[in-house]
């Protein structure tokens, strides 16, 4: 049986479950559950702190986990990112009052305040700098009010939280996150296979729509050039003389555009449709 950890609380919680759900694995119903086992699918899922999961994983106690990237290299686990959820976006970055620090050079010899050490620690490692690591569990944004920390490095999405505190990023990114599904870097075990299929064809699913529309058959080389698709479009015939069907995966980004553009150039009855799996 194939063995998962996923996040029991926290930001990636609901989301990582929602996922799993729509790729056709059974969940936790009480989020009190912490373990959840999908018979028909063979998977084990293991509900687990997102800080610990890249543990579980490096060990080899659990095949495979859902985790933040920026977790990941917290940990220093040696596991290996096999596919970006495309969930759970923020970036790691420096702060400090407004007014303080202005350049990521000004950090070495300052106190910094995180609730992620080994990220921190490994680029103040790459940029030969020293200084002083305070370790919290949270609400870092405190810190430097607070009187422990000269500047913090923290999860950003919004922003918003930096804001309340007075707080201003410094420099570039230390990195961008995401949810990510990790496996050891050795060998895959049985069932990853499919369950990476799965995900792919949720993430497909989530980012594409089908486009369908009728077109002259005399401008089928322009409108296919706005809907390449995937592979290629599907057209079929009409029983309209001299007009042709398509049929093509348009990204869900850009599917308004498409639209108008298919429509300037002469296509009608253009419907969008959500696709909801796919394995391509
Ligand atoms: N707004 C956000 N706040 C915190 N973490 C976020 C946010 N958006 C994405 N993440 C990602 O979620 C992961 C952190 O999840 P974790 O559960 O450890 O903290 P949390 O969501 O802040 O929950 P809590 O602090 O209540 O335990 C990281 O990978 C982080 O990059
Ligand atoms: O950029 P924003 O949209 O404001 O989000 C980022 C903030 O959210 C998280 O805090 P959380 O609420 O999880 O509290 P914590 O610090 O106790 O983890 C994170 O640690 C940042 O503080
Ligand atoms: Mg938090």
């Amino acid at each position: 049986m194939l063995r998962i950890a996923i996040p029991n609380k926290g930001t990636l919680s609901a989301p990582a479950s929602q996922m799993l759900r729509d790729a056709g694995y059974r969940q936790r119903t009480d989020p009190k559950d912490l373990i959840c086992r999908d018979e028909a699918n063979n998977v084990e899922f293991f509900y687990l702190r997102p800080k610990d999961i890249a543990t579980y994983v490096g060990s080899g106690d659990l095949d495979l986990g859902i985790t933040g990237r920026d977790l990941l290299v917290d940990s220093g686990v040696p596991a290996a990112e096999l596919l970006d959820l495309n969930f759970g976006r923020a970036t790691f970055r420096w702060a400090a009052p407004a007014g303080t620090l202005t350049d990521v050079g000004q950090i070495g010899g300052r106190r910094i305040a995180t609730a992620y050490p080994g990220v921190v620690g490994r680029y103040l490692d790459e940029h030969e700098l020293k200084a002083d690591v305070v370790r919290l569990d949270g609400a870092v944004e405190n810190a430097v009010r607070l009187g422990v920390a000269d500047l913090i490095a923290d999860v950003v999405e919004t922003g918003a939280t930096l804001r309340q505190a007075g707080l201003v990023t410094i420099g570039e990114p230390i990195m961008k996150s995401s949810a990510i599904l990790i496996g050891r870097e050795e060998q895959a075990p049985n069932g990853a296979a499919q369950l990476l299929r799965r995900l792919h064809g949720v993430l497909v699913a989530r980012n594409f729509v089908m486009l369908a529309y009728d077109v002259r058959a005399d401008l089928l080389d322009q409108a296919t050039s706005l809907t390449p698709g995937i592979e290629s479009p599907t057209v079929s015939p009409l029983h309209r003389e001299g007009w042709v069907a398509v049929e093509a995966m348009v990204q869900r980004s850009d599917v308004h555009r498409v639209m108008d553009e298919l429509y300037e150039l002469g296509a009608r009855a253009i419907l969008v449709t959500d696709i909801a799996n796919c394995r391509l």
